[in-house]
């Protein structure tokens, strides 16, 4: 019998680029996408995959746990990689309960989904948790992450990414859960919602919109091309051991301001402007509250014990990612047709 393996939040930005790895990867498996197609959950991301035999999309929320528990006795998964999360930081600033219930009470319903159907027998179970750096709070200048980092999350999002962290690990020492558990950097690629900064950079400067900078821009990130993400997750899954932890991280750190300027030369070239014509949009605005200096990963266990290190180099996955966005200009009116503009003006107001 095929193995059946639930991906959570599958029609999100990085879960549609999981799901596509392994629908394509292992006919071998049946792939069930469980997604609540909230404002960054987008089916389009899937079209291309959406009539294979080995996947099944079903629409549901994890903090309904009576849905959750039905969904598992249905299909009895045999693995659950959860990608399902509200993740974006300013919208923590905003509403943080939505944050406590989906990232923090829907990972706990899916343990306990996990916990009753797997009871008798936890052999060949798996149950991965796809979490975030941001849980180990802030950099200075030097230093990086290291799995044995400790947690220091400061937004609610991270706080309750690391709650939700800590639970997984907790089913694992209580119950024996067969748990493993990633924490990466900053993703860019395709499909990515445009209220984070580089789609929404390049969204803005396709419509001549000023370009929101927080702070001075000198907060530094980490940013890994979200395909090198999936196959670190394909790894992990597949060959990392229960109840460890990887961190994953794209080497590569750039500060805000040096990465929205790089954006806008391209931009330029490729909308055939006169380079300096997309950085007067640069608009300094007020600060993030709470806004982590520097994240960086040291990924030195993955590549030691797995054999990962991210594939694509930065210029080629930027250049493939801003083409992509360039050329899906339906995509991204479909998916700004929802509640982003009133969020965006409302963020921007704000300031
Ligand atoms: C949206 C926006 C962001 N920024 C700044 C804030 C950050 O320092 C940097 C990147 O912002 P964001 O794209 O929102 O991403 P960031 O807060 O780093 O968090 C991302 O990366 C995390 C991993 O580090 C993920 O766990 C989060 O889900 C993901 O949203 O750019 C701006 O200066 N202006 C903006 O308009």
């Amino acid at each position: 019998m095929k193995k059946k393996i639930l991906i959570t939040g599958g029609a999100g930005f990085i879960g549609s680029h999981v799901v596509r790895l392994f629908v394509n990867k292992y006919p071998e498996y049946q792939i069930v996408n469980l997604d609540a197609l909230t404002y960054a959950g987008n089916l389009e991301n899937l079209k291309d995959i959406d009539s294979k035999p080995n996947y099944t999309f079903v629409k549901g929320d994890i903090t309904n746990l009576e849905f959750v528990t039905e969904l598992f006795k249905d299909f009895q998964f045999d693995g659950v990689l959860h990608l399902a999360a509200e993740s974006h930081v300013d919208r923590s600033i905003s509403d943080p309960l939505a944050f406590i219930t989906t990232n923090i009470v829907g990972t706990v319903n899916l343990l306990n989904a996990a916990k009753e159907i797997w009871k008798d027998n936890m052999e060949g179970k798996r149950f991965y948790h796809i979490s975030t750096d941001e849980v180990y709070g802030s950099l200075g200048e030097t230093g990086k992450f290291l799995e044995t980092t400790p947690y220091d999350p400061r937004s609610p999002y991270s706080a309750s990414k690391a709650s939700s962290d800590h639970l997984v690990r907790a089913y694992f020492h209580t119950y024996n859960m067969p748990v493993v558990l990633s924490n990466c950097s900053n993703n860019y690629g395709a499909n990515q919602f445009p209220e984070k900064l580089i789609p929404l950079v390049i969204n803005n400067i396709k419509n001549s919109k000023p370009l929101p900078i927080y702070g001075k821009g000198e907060n530094v990130r980490d940013w890994l091309f979200v395909e090198d993400h999936a196959l670190a997750i394909d790894m992990i899954y597949h060959k990392g051991k229960t109840g460890e932890t990887y961190n994953i991280g794209g080497n590569n750190e750039w500060t805000n301001i040096d990465l929205v300027r790089k954006l806008c030369d391209i931009m330029d070239k490729k909308l055939n402007q006169k380079i300096g014509t997309s950085q007067k949009l640069i608009t300094f605005v007020k600060d993030r509250a709470g806004h982590d200096l520097r994240y960086a990963i040291d990924a030195t266990k993955i590549k030691n014990e797995l054999g990962w290190e991210p594939s694509i180099q930065f210029e080629e996955g930027f250049e493939q990612t801003i083409d992509w966005y360039l050329e899906n200009t339906n995509w991204l009116e479909n998916i700004l047709s929802g509640d982003y503009e009133k969020y965006y003006e409302q963020q921007y107001d704000k300031r």
